[in-house]
């Protein structure tokens, strides 16, 4: 399938359903703030019409209308709460799949920012959809009303409710003003100690290994340290505004009975008026008053939506057209150009073309590109200018279906999951006869079966997490095996030998030759030669410029004439330089594992590297 660009990014669009959904709620708060002027009014009523009528009748209709008010106002309080639920895991269904595959693209697109904290702040927003910290925002709107009937019932007691809830306004926003950066800055060393959390988790062995859990730890707790300062900070001042907060609205409370009171004597106004004037000030405060004390849970939820913006705010909803067809294979490398962050180039204008059944080596020094422009071919990161086309489309326009279909990629860490040994190899599909016919194909492809018949479980044998339960090179060959599945037209293999042994180059080697023959293209990173006997082409990569890129022959000569000098120079070795040489220049090697046993040597490319001496 094609994706387009023509949507609006999907969590702007699930979060304006989200507030076509509240925006009945606030109707529905607006309701229970109508019925929560029940007390006031039943209060004014009995003064007015019980005590100077004494008609019990008129008590007891009073009393049965105000409980029939209540009972209706705990009704739609509980609708309310329910409603708030299941928009909270409505939006949890609708978002929490767009986050995790927009988490992925973003973490395939800025690798080392990678984790899951966009599904915890989901979890955030979502919980302060459901809690009562959402009640202010619905309540507020409605704090006029109650203004309004105080100012019916006397002006100087509406003015006064006014300038009260002004200050007490004021002291909300100073409260805002006072916590925001620290209650920031706690969220963000927060963040930081659960990203080196789960690093030291994920990298176990290693931290064990060579006792690196000590300083792991240190550097933890001071940001552990950080966030809880930023915390006790906001909550000593937020503790302050709300003390002060709650000593206004009680003073408030005493001031309008007060002023009550003194209209009553001049006959201004009734007992009931007094009451009901400071029963409904109560109420008109209420939200914020609640929103000092939600305040915490207001700007978490805040930064979790701008965490989550900053992640998936562009990400956009496929939109579903008809597959592609199967590509046979032709590929195109435009002048691929791949920047960092700060501006500086790692590839600078790689340009080369395949036929279908044509391999090609992608060879280099270290830290040359190889990978990087591995990942853009297979379509995992996207070039910063250029494209590289199969079939004459664009891979990075696809969706990530199709490429799942047309494109096979061993990554140089392997990235096995968690599941079966099938389950991994057919890349997770349902596993049906069909499906399992195809793995035990890529399997005999990729000369693992038998190793895989050789496993405790064979195909159903769980490998753990990262394929924990596998060796490196076991890891690799079912890498391979799940690359080759569903015969792909272009394969990527990123060192796919790196982890092998004699018999796992063979077997590599075979399947090399045998997906050639069935006409797909292949594009390998190499850093050993003995790989190099199925390529067709070289494409040669130094500092991320393209040095040289042809036939394997034109390659290797060039690089032989390159070094004769240099070699007569420098180790007085035979001027007729094999293509084993040349290969030693960009640090690949001729044996099945590098030799301990090493020569610097000066590089034809300009930089120093390292020949086996095999
Ligand atoms: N995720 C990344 N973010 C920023 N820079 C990166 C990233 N990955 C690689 N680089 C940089 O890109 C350059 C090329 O790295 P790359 O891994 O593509 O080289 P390579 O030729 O595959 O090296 P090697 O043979 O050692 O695997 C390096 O300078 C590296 O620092």
């Amino acid at each position: 399938m094609m994706k387009t660009s023509q949507q609006p990014p999907a969590l702007q669009v699930v979060m304006k359903e989200a507030r076509r959904a509240i925006r009945p709620l606030i109707w529905f708060s607006g309701g229970i703030n109508v019925l929560m002027l029940t007390g006031a009014l039943y209060m004014l009523q009995v003064y007015h019409r019980v005590l100077s009528s004494h008609s019990l009748e008129t008590l007891v209709m009073l009393s049965l209308m105000a409980a029939g008010a209540l009972v209706t106002m705990a009704g739609l309080e509980v609708v309310r709460g329910r409603l708030l639920a299941t928009v909270g895991s409505w939006m949890n269904a609708r978002l929490a799949p767009v986050l995790l595959t927009a988490s992925v693209e973003y973490a395939a697109s800025a690798p080392g920012h990678a984790n899951a904290r966009p599904l915890r702040d989901l979890d955030q927003v979502r919980n302060f959809f459901t809690s009562p910290s959402i009640f202010p925002i619905l309540d507020a709107p409605w704090a006029p009303l109650f203004f309004a009937a105080i100012f019916v019932m006397h002006p100087w007691l509406g003015w006064l409710a006014l300038c009260g809830g002004i200050v007490l306004f004021a002291l909300a926003l100073l409260n805002e003003y006072l916590t925001r950066k620290p209650l920031n800055e706690a969220a963000s060393a927060q963040s930081r100690a659960y990203v080196q959390a789960e690093a030291a988790i994920r990298n176990a062995e290693v931290v064990q290994a060579m006792g690196m859990l000590k300083p792991l730890l240190e550097g933890w707790k001071a940001q552990q340290d950080e966030a809880n300062k930023g915390q006790v900070l906001a909550a000593n001042r937020g503790s302050v505004i709300a003390a002060i907060a709650r000593c206004h609205r009680l003073a408030l409370q005493m001031a309008i009975l007060g002023l009550g009171a003194y209209l009553v004597l001049r006959n201004e106004a009734s007992p009931g008026i007094m009451i009901s004037a400071s029963i409904l000030m109560g109420r008109a405060l209420s939200p914020v008053e609640q929103a000092i004390g939600t305040w915490k849970a207001t700007v978490g939820a805040r930064a979790a939506y701008r965490r989550l913006t900053a992640v998936a705010g562009q990400h956009r909803e496929a939109t579903p057209v008809m597959p592609l067809p199967r590509p046979k294979g032709r590929f195109e490398a435009d002048n691929l150009v791949l920047a960092r962050q700060g501006g500086e180039h790692i590839l600078k204008g790689v340009s080369f073309r395949l036929n279908p059944g044509e391999a090609m080596a992608l060879i280099g020094p270290s830290g040359a590109g190889k990978t990087s422009l591995a990942r853009i071919l297979a379509g995992a990161w996207r070039p910063s200018g250029g494209r590289a086309l199969l079939d004459g489309m664009d891979v990075a326009q696809w969706a990530a279906e199709d490429r799942g279909h047309y494109v096979g990629y061993l990554p140089q860490d392997i990235e096995l999951f968690a599941g079966t040994v099938s389950e991994n190899i057919c890349r997770f599909a349902n596993i049906n006869p069909a499906v399992f016919n195809n793995v035990v194909k890529a399997a005999q492809l990729a000369g693992v079966h038998e190793l895989i018949k050789g496993l405790p479980k064979g195909y159903a044998t769980e490998i753990g997490e990262s394929g924990a339960v596998l060796s490196g090179g076991q890891r690799q060959r079912i890498g391979l095996a799940r690359a080759l599945y569903g015969d792909p037209p272009l394969i990527i293999l990123d060192e796919p030998n790196s982890n092998l042994d004699r018999e796992g180059e063979d077997a590599l080697i075979a399947a090399l030759g045998a997906v050639k023959m069935a006409g797909a293209t292949i594009i390998l990173i190499a850093h050993r030669a003995n790989i190099m006997e199925k390529v067709d082409k070289i494409l040669v990569l130094n500092r991320g410029q393209q040095d040289l890129f042809g036939s394997r022959d034109y390659v290797f000569n060039e690089l032989a004439a390159r070094i004769r000098p240099i070699t007569h120079q420098v180790t007085q070795m035979p001027a007729d330089s094999t293509p084993e040489i040349s290969a030693a220049v960009l640090g690949v090697s001729n044996g099945p594992r590098p030799s301990s046993k090493r020569t610097p040597r000066p590089s034809a490319l300009g930089t120093t590297i390292v020949a086996n001496q095999a």
